[in-house]
């Protein structure tokens, strides 16, 4: 995933925002060309802070608002009204274009060419655009999106949330709490469930330790989107020259690549001996074993944090809810009647789908998500020239009062009880829309259901410190150690 570059890292500072000016013809949607302009307004924010930087331009401003001055790339608009999202996603042609992140395809097709191919070759889905992507991705969506995809992986996706769930009982400390790094300890979770899926391999992260092969997949990941939105956002020093930032960037990418590939020739050899379940295998059928090999590469770079951090998110959440904990308990009682989960069974539990609904859509793990404009559109009645980046609010819209009936309460039954609770659907999308949505969003939700529904049955879960803030660090998270008190059912 991209991660919309924007919102990728931390302390970058948005330079400078300026206002739309309306146009010339408001109300026309024929305005004329060139009638995009603005009134300069400095202003300084974090990164770590934009979900509230967004929250405060959506009230400044309105629908919409241009962010401009930003060194080295195109102006951006940020969209906060959800029938003109509906109306650019609608619109779209067969190939949209995510804005792009240039350290990362520079990474791809210059510094490693030799694997990646120049950008009209094999280079995957993330930071590749136009009848590449598309040949890529038709390839691979095949595979990773058809009907019942992801739910074939669910007693492996189960087998390692009933190691996770073993591994956090005996992590507790004395108070029976978890402990201070307990969202490492999910990112191995996660990057255990992925490599059982998609390697039909037993990467061994929750024995791992501080140095291992696993643990340093685990600090390349998140260094490579801390420094994403640095090198997106600030002025791009490095295609002058190879900042340090740029360095570091480039050896966890380097990291990932080396590691992941270790995995992957494995696999394919065990592939080859006893054929085995994965969706390594199934992409080598499709598409051959160097798509494969490149599938894996992006769904590793962009599947183990957006996981992990919506899980803590989630577990944090429902520890400050007794209640919601009880009602999770019964359905999930009540469907499984002290038998082990098996593929199908998280259709029968609404409320545990219901719920990780409502934490993605209070805290998106990513808060915003875009397209670059491939012609020139009208939004929000001003002409907006092709090239843009259009940045879809969907943290602000999730929030806000005029999508959804009692916006700041945490109210998994609006997902179920539909005519209770008025929503627009195009205000809460936290996996995307349309031909570029998130390619491992059936992977991402199996791995979800099954990790709560265990936890929820093994654990009462309590929070006893001060409520915690978020912040984009760099997904959207709780900013803190997440010491849940985890009381034995
Ligand atoms: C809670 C977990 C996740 C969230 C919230 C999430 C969110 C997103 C979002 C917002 C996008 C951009 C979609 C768009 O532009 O319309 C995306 C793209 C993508 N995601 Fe995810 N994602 C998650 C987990 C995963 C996992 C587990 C994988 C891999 C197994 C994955 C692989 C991808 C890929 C490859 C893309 C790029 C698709 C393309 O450009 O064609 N994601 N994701």
């Amino acid at each position: 995933m991209d991660t919309t570059a924007p919102w990728g890292g931390t302390g970058s500072q948005i330079l400078a925002s300026y206002r739309i000016k309306p146009n010339d013809v408001p109300n026309s949607r024929m305005v004329a060309k060139g009638t995009f302009r603005a009134h300069p307004r400095r202003g300084g924010y974090s990164v770590e802070h934009v979900d509230k930087v967004c929250l405060s331009l959506r009230e400044k401003y309105g629908k919409c608002v241009k962010m401009a001055g930003l060194l080295g790339r195109p102006d951006m608009l940020f969209v906060f009204d959800a029938s003109e999202v509906e109306r650019v996603f609608r619109g779209e042609d067969a190939a949209p274009h995510r804005p792009s992140m240039p350290s990362l395809m520079y990474y791809k097709h210059t510094l490693r060419k030799d694997f990646f191919g120049a950008e009209k070759d094999c280079g995957g889905v993330i930071a590749v655009h136009g009848d590449s992507w598309s040949a890529f991705r038709t390839k691979v969506s095949r595979v990773a999106l058809s009907t019942g995809a992801a739910a074939q992986y669910t007693n492996q996706v189960g087998e390692v949330a009933d190691a996770f769930v073993n591994r956090t009982r005996e992590t507790r400390n004395k108070d029976l709490e978890t402990p201070h790094d307990f969202l490492n300890e999910v990112h191995k979770w996660s990057l255990e469930s992925l490599g059982l899926i998609a390697l039909d391999t037993r990467l061994g992260c929750f024995e791992s330790q501080e140095g291992s092969e696993s643990q340093r997949l685990i600090d390349a990941v998140n260094t490579f989107f801390l420094c994403v939105g640095e090198l997106e956002l600030r002025a791009p020093w490095w295609r002058i020259y190879p900042t340090t930032m740029f360095k570091r960037y480039v050896a966890a990418l380097d990291t990932i690549l080396s590691v992941t590939l270790t995995h992957v020739d494995r696999a394919l050899k065990e592939c080859e001996v006893n054929g085995s379940k994965s969706l390594l295998q199934d992409l080598v059928t499709a598409a051959g074993p160097r798509v494969a090999a490149v599938a894996a590469l992006d769904m590793f770079l962009v599947g183990i944090d957006t996981t992990s951090n919506a899980v803590a998110s989630t577990l944090y959440q429902l520890s400050l809810r007794p209640d919601v904990q009880e009602k999770l308990h019964t359905e999930i009682t009540n469907v499984l009647k002290d038998r082990p989960l098996k593929a199908g069974d998280v259709n029968q539990m609404p409320y545990l789908k219901a719920c990780i609904k409502e934490v993605l859509r209070m805290y998106p793990v990513v808060i915003g998500n875009g397209r670059q404009l491939k012609k020139d559109t009208v939004i929000c009645d001003y002409n907006i020239p092709k090239g843009t980046q259009v940045i879809f609010q969907h943290y602000v819209m999730g929030n806000s009062e005029e999508y959804f009936t009692n916006a700041s309460e945490f109210r998994p039954e609006r997902w179920i009880q539909r005519s209770n609770y008025q929503h627009h659907p195009f205000a809460s999308l936290p996996f995307g829309f349309g031909k570029r949505m998130c390619l491992g969003r059936r992977f991402a939700e199996l791995e979800m259901h099954v990790i709560i529904c265990k936890m929820v049955q093994a654990f009462k879960m309590e929070y006893h410190h001060d409520q915690l803030d978020y912040h984009v660090h760099p997904m959207y998270t709780p900013n803190g150690p997440i010491r849940l008190k985890l009381i034995e059912r």
